[in-house]
């Protein structure tokens, strides 16, 4: 499955953590990332991540041009809640695509940690039933 993993700044040490935590898990799967989070992840784990630009300079919204595809099956998304972002509409915009393909998407580590939980038990096989009906949203 593919998976988005982006984090804030105030996030990104989080992120690392989850990252090596869950790392077993993630090594089975396609990673995608923002630019800066990516290099995170790699930094943390080894593991192998598709980058796109930062965050403030379109990541976000090339992640949603996945999920408009219905291209991504997971996202972690570690929100900072606390800090005012310049690109707060690319967020929102990836949040609400997000919702509009029924793609899972955790925006804190609690969440996050369930999430990839159930992916390792197979919870997330729903995805694979969207993928057979990608006319659903035409
Ligand atoms: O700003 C971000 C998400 O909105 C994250 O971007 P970076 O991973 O490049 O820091």
């Amino acid at each position: 499955m593919k998976i988005a993993l982006i984090a804030h700044d105030a996030k990104k040490p989080e992120m690392a953590r989850i990252a090596t935590a869950y790392q077993e898990i993630l090594a089975h799967h396609e990673l995608f990332a923002t630019g800066h989070t990516g290099q995170v992840v790699t930094d943390a784990t080894g593991l192998p991540v598709h980058r796109f630009n930062s965050g403030p300079l379109g990541g976000d919204q090339q992640v949603g041009a996945l999920v408009s595809e219905n291209q991504m099956d997971l996202i972690i998304f570690l929100r900072d809640p606390l800090t005012a972002q310049p690109h707060e509409p690319d967020v929102n915009a990836l949040l609400r695509l997000a919702d509009v393909y029924d793609v899972p998407i955790a925006t804190n580590a609690g969440t996050a940690e369930v999430l990839l939980r159930g992916l390792a038990r197979g919870l997330l096989a729903f995805r694979q039933i969207v993928h057979g009906d990608e006319s659903r949203h035409e």
